[in-house]
């Protein structure tokens, strides 16, 4: 069930070949002159051929020397590194921002050209256009703010939506990342502010998932904020009132859900950045009702799965014990909830075993157990009872530095959001693990917000660890000519895959199987000499071969569960009649790679 890959790098050049050999066909256009030149879509720069100047009359409204697409790659590359050269030494704040604007202004100009630079240097530009920078760019939003992405419905439009989602210009829309802004990474409420997530997700998607960037659609549900600051910011671009909340808040939701589905009813909803109550009550809302999905309590749980089960076969154990991994989860929020949730069912499927697993649970107070008062209902079947814990010397609220020295753990993991909770002390106790390779995930974010850096895990649990966190850090030097491998855990590797193989399947929903096959996707594309390398994910520069590998087995799930209605020319029974090979050329086939195409004026 659990295969082991062969070489990504090979089969994404080969999908790169392919891609880029392909005839460019024509994109028919509505608009000429000036307004195609200020079109970011469709403008090509000084690459218009002289036909092409002719035909959209814009002869004369360009330098006359025609650049190359090459060229103008070159030329945006060279800037790129004088910026990185003119901005050696200053704060980290400073040169991520700088190279955040370049980039952004490059999306705002001339998208084809922002998603090739996007797609060939995925590994640099992932962290200015998403996760840390994407974090900065949230919180600095009312000063960045040039011109607007995406749309923005309030809790003062209500009852006005099905028309204002009319205003949207593209006539299709495949692929929607919407947020409240409620809990942005782990910098909190960030109110309106958090329009940069949805558009960072987005530019993941075209970039991974070769979805067309015509047809993306960002979104911010703005129902006022909760953070003061933001209130007393005379800036602040948002609604100035607290959070509408209970019926209120969700009445705004389902109306912004109808809308979508009217007039776009295939295309695919991904929840992003819900504070948590919120997270789970619009997914179990939504999710029989729609094509939608929580990305921070699915998507995440199917990333961290497949590194957990990289973490079991480092040990050079088989998968099926997986069922005796102790597993201390640190945040019991969506996103903790969502991974623990998905590794319960993983432990009946790839085990069989039965017995309860060894997970533990804390959150700020403390492991979390069946004598808490105020529990949530979503946390009760990950809390231990006093029988279980009894004899570790453990009860309700021990703290983590005690749960870590008691029950060595094989893997603690860190959704919580707070920067630093696996200090020196409890990374220390990770050495005493019963793992030969104890798993350290400090996967919050951005980086200021990750448990521990990279350094400092493999400096105090020691060099033997497997290392994830979900920012990006160095690999790290530990000398003799050793280096300790850093993975990404970010649901990076995962949403865009989930996204294109339920649009390619016409999903009219997403099932857990679904997500179960996304993460087993993952996680048996690595080679075991891989992981014995501490390596449990990916390059980032193979994420559009993995995406295509995941969005297949996603639309394979969908079509075996019934649930998949088909894209475009090709319905249900061509799709189950496909074979997984044919699935992955089909899905890749469907990406979107960005070429100038010949432009032709529909009058
Ligand atoms: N790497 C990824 O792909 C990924 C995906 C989703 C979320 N995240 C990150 O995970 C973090 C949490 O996200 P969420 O949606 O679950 O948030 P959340 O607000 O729903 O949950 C946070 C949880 O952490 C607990 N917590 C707070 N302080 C703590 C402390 N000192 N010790 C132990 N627990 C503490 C809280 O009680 C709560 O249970 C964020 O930083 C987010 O960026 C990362
Ligand atoms: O946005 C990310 O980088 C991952 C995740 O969705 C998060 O909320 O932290
Ligand atoms: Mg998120």
């Amino acid at each position: 069930m659990w295969r082991v890959a062969r070489s990504a790098e090979s089969s994404l050049r080969q999908s790169r070949r392919m891609m880029s050999t392909a005839i460019p066909g024509p994109c028919i256009v509505h608009k000429r002159g000036a307004d195609i030149l200020h079109d970011p879509l469709f403008n090509k720069d000084t690459a218009f051929p002289l036909t092409e100047r002719d035909r959209l009359g814009i002869r004369g409204l360009l330098p006359p020397r025609i650049i190359s697409f090459e060229q103008q790659y070159d030329r945006f590359m060279e800037s790129y590194r004088s910026l990185e050269k003119n901005t050696e030494g200053q704060s980290n704040k400073v040169v991520s921002l700088a190279k955040w604007r370049i980039l952004n202004r490059l999306h705002d100009r001339n998208e084809t050209l922002y998603y090739r630079t996007l797609i060939d240097n995925i590994s640099n530009f992932a962290p200015i256009i998403y996760t840390p920078t994407v974090g900065l760019v949230c919180q600095n939003y009312s000063g960045l703010f040039r011109r607007p992405r995406g749309m923005y419905f309030s809790a003062k439009d209500k009852g006005e939506m099905m028309s204002m989602i009319y205003n949207w210009p593209a006539q299709q829309v495949d692929m929607i990342v919407l947020t409240d802004g409620s809990r942005i990474l782990g910098l909190g409420d960030l109110g309106v502010q958090g329009i940069g997530i949805p558009v960072g997700k987005l530019d993941m998607y075209v970039a991974a998932a070769g979805i067309n960037p015509q047809r993306v659609l960002p979104v911010m549900l703005d129902v006022g904020t909760n953070n003061q600051k933001l209130l007393e910011d005379r800036l602040y671009l948002g609604l100035r009132q607290p959070r509408l909340e209970g019926e209120e808040y969700l009445s705004i939701v389902d109306e912004f859900m109808e809308a979508v589905h009217a007039r776009w009813p295939k295309a695919i909803v991904q929840f992003e950045d819900f504070q948590m109550k919120w997270a789970f009550e619009t997914l179990d809302r939504y999710r029989k009702k729609f094509c939608m999905f929580n990305d921070d309590i699915q998507g995440t749980a199917g990333v961290a799965l497949a590194g957990l089960l990289g973490a079991v076969r480092s040990q050079g154990k088989p998968l099926s014990d997986f069922a005796n991994q102790k597993i201390v989860v640190v945040g019991a929020g969506s996103a903790g909830l969502g991974v623990l949730k998905m590794a319960l069912q993983a432990v009946s499927r790839i085990s069989g075993s039965t017995a309860d697993p060894h997970f533990f649970l804390l959150d700020k107070d403390g492991l979390i157990t069946k004598e808490r008062k105020c529990i949530d209902h979503a946390a009760v079947p990950f809390a231990k009872s006093q029988s279980e814990i009894g004899e570790l010397g453990l009860s309700e609220g021990s703290s983590l530095l005690e749960v870590v020295k008691k029950v060595k753990p094989h893997v603690l993991l860190g959704l919580s959001g707070v920067g630093g909770v696996f200090h020196e002390e409890v990374l220390k106790a990770m050495r005493d693990s019963d793992s030969i390779k104890p798993a350290i995930f400090a996967m919050s974010n951005p980086t200021t917000n990750a448990e521990c850096t990279a350094i400092d895990a493999f400096k105090h649990a020691g060099e033997n660890i497997v290392f994830a966190s979900g920012s990006p850090f160095d690999n790290v030097d530990l000398g003799s000519g050793k280096i300790g491998h850093v993975n990404q855990a970010n649901n990076m590797y995962l949403f865009p895959g989930i996204g294109l193989g339920s649009l390619l399947a016409g999903a009219r929903i997403i099932t857990d199987g679904m997500m179960q096959a996304a993460s087993q996707c993952l996680a048996s594309y690595m080679t075991d000499e891989e992981i014995q390398k501490g390596i449990l994910y990916p390059s980032l520069d193979s994420i559009r071969d993995i995406t295509a590998e995941v969005g297949a087995s996603v639309l394979r799930a969908a079509v075996a569960e019934e649930v998949a209605e088909g894209h475009g020319e090709i319905g249900p029974t061509e799709l189950s009649h496909m074979s997984k090979d044919e699935t992955i050329r089909y899905v890749k086939e469907n990406m979107w790679y960005p070429v100038y195409n010949p432009l032709v004026l529909e009058k």
